[in-house]
């Protein structure tokens, strides 16, 4: 089936299914392979492990390394999905890149956009030094003695300075980031970023420190509208706190000053606009008074977007399933919410979660257990999401039912 004339829809399993394949199936793959069951879309999930949260909820699953691109096109080559919908960085997108040349696989949102955003440096680059948008002074390092350079400075030259934050190029959830405030920290953070990085790129990026007020990530939608155009949509700001560069808690709508949230807006549409394509892009933005700079984005759901299953009338993954299929969408907020993070804090599999009952007798509040079938002490293994009549409400309603999910081993 040809997605050409969108929007057809088809039948999962038979010849005029649209099939989509998902690469990555995490907790943000699995409620978009849930949303895209729900259009009757025949959903293909793969994950690096088997039992992956995506995996559990799709037509079918294959476990492959997808960073190996032999692996990812032979995989591609055989499903022939309609869409391929890359859903975490550790993808080896310049496969993707190809195959989208090649005319052999349409990538979401592009494979350009996939492949710039997987590592830091294409994207910073690109909004810094191409797009000219603001954002944390930086500098990219290739081995410890090119670290201290870039932080501490050489030949008289001034250096990013302390604190900064040094991450791997390949990462996300705060995978192998630190924040250095002495030069005494340099080296413990360089090796910390080359055990943490998703794909071992040996290059790190080191930023100077925002003092922000606050952060948010501005989910940005670009869908079609009935005649066939791309039109820009903006949700509400979703603020979050990130601990260690791991979020733990978001809620929406983050109040903003008018012109704070019009500058947001600006360098959403600039970043968006030239990755180009359809879907949800997660833009994360640091905010002070009415400055406002450019961290990175997710050209997919975003981790923080979790809060939108209680706080929109359809959520980012509802929201990405449209905008992919050429379906018109809904940004608008349906109740101020928030979201908390349960993390493992065991390690084992197979996990068994107390309190689930206490958890959900806390007012407006709603539970997802992702089934990660392996626990960490920080993987993120499930989420509260609540909403309520008010922002900090909805939070406070949010920490206090994730507290009381206890998970131990069986
Ligand atoms: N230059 C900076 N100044 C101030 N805070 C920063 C800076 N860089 C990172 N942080 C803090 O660390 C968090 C995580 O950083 P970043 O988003 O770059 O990591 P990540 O690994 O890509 O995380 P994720 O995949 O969850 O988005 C930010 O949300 C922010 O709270
Ligand atoms: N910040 C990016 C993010 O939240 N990505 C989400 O985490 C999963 C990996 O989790 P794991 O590391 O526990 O397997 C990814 O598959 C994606 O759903
Ligand atoms: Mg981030």
């Amino acid at each position: 089936m040809s997605l050409s004339q969108l929007p057809v829809l088809g039948t999962p399993l038979s010849p005029s299914a649209i099939r989509v394949m998902l690469l990555g199936s995490g907790e943000l793959g699995k409620e978009v392979a849930i949303a895209l069951q729900r259009l009757g879309v025949e959903v293909v999930a793969v994950d690096r492990y088997p039992d992956a949260p995506g995996h559990q909820v799709a037509h079918r699953a294959h476990v492959i390394d997808m960073t190996d691109g032999e692996a990812l096109r032979e995989l591609i080559a055989r499903e022939k999905p309609d869409l391929v919908v890359p859903e975490i960085e550790a993808i080896a997108t310049p496969a993707l890149v190809e195959m989208e040349k090649e005319g052999a696989a349409r990538v979401i949102p592009t494979a350009r956009a996939a492949w710039l955003t997987m590592n830091r440096e294409g994207i910073r680059r690109l909004a810094a030094e191409t797009l000219g948008l603001p954002t944390s002074p930086y500098r990219f390092a290739g081995s410890l003695a090119e670290m201290r350079a870039a932080i501490d400075g050489e030949d008289g030259q001034p250096g990013i300075g302390y604190p900064c934050f040094v991450k791997p190029v390949m990462s996300s959830s705060g995978k192998g980031q630190s924040k250095v405030d002495r030069p005494e920290d340099v080296e413990a953070a360089w090796d910390y970023a080359a055990r943490g990085s998703r794909v071992d790129a040996g290059r790190v990026i080191v930023e100077g420190m925002i003092d922000f007020d606050y952060e948010i990530t501005l989910l940005t939608v670009r869908a079609r509208d009935v005649s066939g155009a791309i039109v820009t949509h903006f949700c509400d700001p979703i603020g979050h706190v990130q601990v260690a560069g791991d979020y733990v808690e978001s809620w929406q709508p983050q109040p903003m000053s008018d012109t704070a949230l019009a500058r947001a807006r600006e360098i959403a549409k600039q970043v968006t606009d030239d990755l180009g394509g359809a879907g949800v892009f997660g833009v994360e933005l640091f905010v002070k008074g009415d400055q406002v700079w450019f961290s990175e984005v997710s050209p997919r759901p975003h981790d923080t977007g979790l809060v939108t299953m209680a706080s929109q009338h359809q959520s980012e993954f509802e929201l990405h399933a449209r905008a992919i299929l050429g379906l018109p969408v809904d940004v608008s907020l349906r109740t101020p919410g928030a979201s908390a993070v349960i993390y493992g804090g065991v390690e084992g599999k197979g996990l068994v979660f107390e309190g689930t009952a206490e958890a959900l007798a806390v007012p407006g509040t709603d539970l997802r257990l992702f089934g990660k079938p392996e626990s960490f002490l920080k993987r993120r293994m499930g989420v509260v999401v609540a909403r309520a009549s008010d922002v900090n409400t909805a939070r406070a309603n949010a920490k206090l039912a994730a507290s009381k999910v206890k998970p131990r081993l069986a």
